[in-house]
């Protein structure tokens, strides 16, 4: 059976270059997938209980499609892979498909992070008034897929501190163990952040955002003329506010329970 890939696209230990590797890849579909999901209007109902009324199921369309894609997703084997974490890990039917074999770089505690609350309410309340102008056409269900389509890059990308934390840790142990035995979440949070590679992300997302959401036409040579299908800006805060600090917050809890 072949061996399951890490999304660094190697089967060997994954380094610090690696997993950046992936992480800057990760960029590219949560741009994209920005790009799309800015295609609807708000569609304010997609988000209603009370608009949805779907029989056997109590909340809104949003959260039904993702219930039921999640369901369809674990048949499948997707939460098998320890880079996926569903956003409704309870009743998750069992995978269907011969097991994988993931390769075992994460401490077993890894499979206990789960912040996708965080992710599902960040997204939802603060994030989408950004990038989705306001407005209903109607499409609702083909903004909820995605919806989840976005919310699936983002969770992936921010639990994919563990595998961060996992590969900081084998580098320099000494360096964290006594922080970790101390429980001292500020001192690990302080060894774990490099604030220039934070800095060189919030540029590289925004900059993809000005290559990928411009206007590709065949005569002008600004296609762009300044306008964006999502506004860079709002790369650069989504990465600042809420998707690097989550993948620090992510690291910090893999490494409390590094040791156990
Ligand atoms: O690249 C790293 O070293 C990471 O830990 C990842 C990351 C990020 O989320 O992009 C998080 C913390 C660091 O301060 C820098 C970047």
């Amino acid at each position: 059976m072949a061996e399951a890939l890490s999304d660094s696209g190697s089967a060997n230990a994954p380094t610090i270059e690696s997993v950046r590797e992936s992480l800057i890849r990760q960029e590219d579909t949560i741009v994209f997938g920005l790009i799309e999901r800015a295609r609807f209007p708000i569609n304010s109902p997609t988000y209603s209980a009370s608009y949805a009324k779907i029989p056997g199921f109590t909340g809104s369309l949003a959260q039904f499609v993702a219930h039921e894609t999640e369901a369809l997703q674990a048949k499948a084997g997707r939460f098998t892979s320890p880079e996926e974490n569903p956003f409704f890990p309870k009743d998750l039917p069992a995978s269907l498909v011969p097991s994988q074999n993931h390769t075992g770089v994460l401490h077993p505690s890894a499979a206990s992070i789960n912040i996708n609350k965080s992710i599902w309410d960040f997204y939802f309340d603060k994030l989408l008034a950004l990038f989705a102008v306001p407005g209903d056409d109607g499409n609702y269900a083909a903004t909820a897929a995605s919806d989840l389509v976005c919310l699936q890059a983002l969770s992936r990308r921010i639990h994919y501190g563990k595998f961060v934390a996992e590969v900081k840790f084998k580098e320099s142990p000494k360096e964290y163990e006594p922080a970790i035995r101390a429980k001292n979440r500020d001192a690990l949070m302080k060894l774990l952040t490099v604030e220039s590679v934070e800095e060189a992300v919030k540029k590289r997302v925004a900059k993809k955002a000005m290559v990928f959401g411009q206007e590709v036409t065949l005569n002008s040579t600004d296609g762009s003329n300044g306008k964006y299908k999502v506004d860079p800006s709002v790369l650069s805060r989504l990465y600042a506010e809420w998707v690097m600090p989550l993948t620090k917050l992510v690291q910090v809890e893999y490494l409390l329970r590094r040791l156990d």
